[in-house]
């Protein structure tokens, strides 16, 4: 049996059926699916059980936290026992408030987003964030790291400046992709697969470009095995 790529699916449907029918057709060619605000919104730890179903695949609870430090904390500690292999919080809610994600959570690898690959240059002046995006992401991962999150969320177009700044022991993930000529969506600064991993991405999410195809499972075997081509 070959290894599952290393992709992230973001099963961002309106219910725990189609979700769940996401996660058993792409199970068995990639290493992680992932519970988003939707899922979780509408049916909280049940959807976490539910897309986990009885396979080994890894699953990322992406609930981009981001509140006072002891908030957070709490939130943390409640999700923790649902034994995500990661958890997302925002690096712009600061460096006290990922510590406490990091305590609360231990057997969790805590995720910071730096900026949301959805925003472009224009969006962070209008946000007030000193840019351009590669400055902002890069202060962003070394501030979240100072404070021991042991991944970060950035686009794939960041990927190796990041890399860079932060060193190699620190889990890169990097939405924003998108296979040559899909169709970008709401997202901003983006990068094929091929491009991601050749840029030092650890984790690939990859939403719509498979949940969105006709055959999901082969979409993901499609990229997994474009992945395998280009390593
Ligand atoms: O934290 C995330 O996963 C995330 C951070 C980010 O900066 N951008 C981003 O798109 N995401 C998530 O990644 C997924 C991307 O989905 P697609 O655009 O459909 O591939 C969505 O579930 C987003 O919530």
């Amino acid at each position: 049996m070959t290894a599952t790529a290393p992709i992230a699916v973001a099963l961002d449907a309106p219910d725990l059926e189609t979700a769940a029918r996401w996660a058993s057709l792409v199970t068995p060619h990639v290493s992680t699916v992932k519970v988003g605000l939707e899922l979780y919104m509408r049916y909280g730890p049940d959807a976490v059980d539910s897309v986990r179903g009885a396979s080994r695949v890894q699953v990322f609870l992406d609930l981009k936290l981001h509140d006072i430090p002891a908030t957070v904390r709490g939130a943390a500690r409640a999700v923790a026992r649902l034994k995500p292999a990661y958890l997302t919080v925002h690096a712009a809610g600061g460096p006290a408030m990922i510590r406490e994600a990091v305590e609360a959570a231990p057997d969790t690898c805590i995720a910071a987003v730096t900026v949301l690959t959805s925003l472009g240059d224009t969006d962070l002046t209008a946000i007030g964030l000193d840019g351009p995006a590669p400055d902002a992401v890069r202060r962003l991962a070394s501030l979240a790291v100072g404070a021991g999150a042991q991944a970060l969320v950035c686009s794939p177009q960041e990927a190796a400046a990041v890399r860079a700044e932060v060193g190699p022991g620190i889990t890169l993930i990097t939405p924003g992709v998108r296979p040559a000529g899909a169709a970008s969506h709401d997202q901003t600064r983006i990068a094929t697969p091929e491009q991601a991993l050749a840029s030092g991405a650890d984790l690939l999410v990859i939403g719509r470009p498979i949940t969105g195809a006709p055959d999901p499972g082969a979409a993901a075997a499609a990229i997994a095995a474009s992945l395998r081509r280009s390593a």
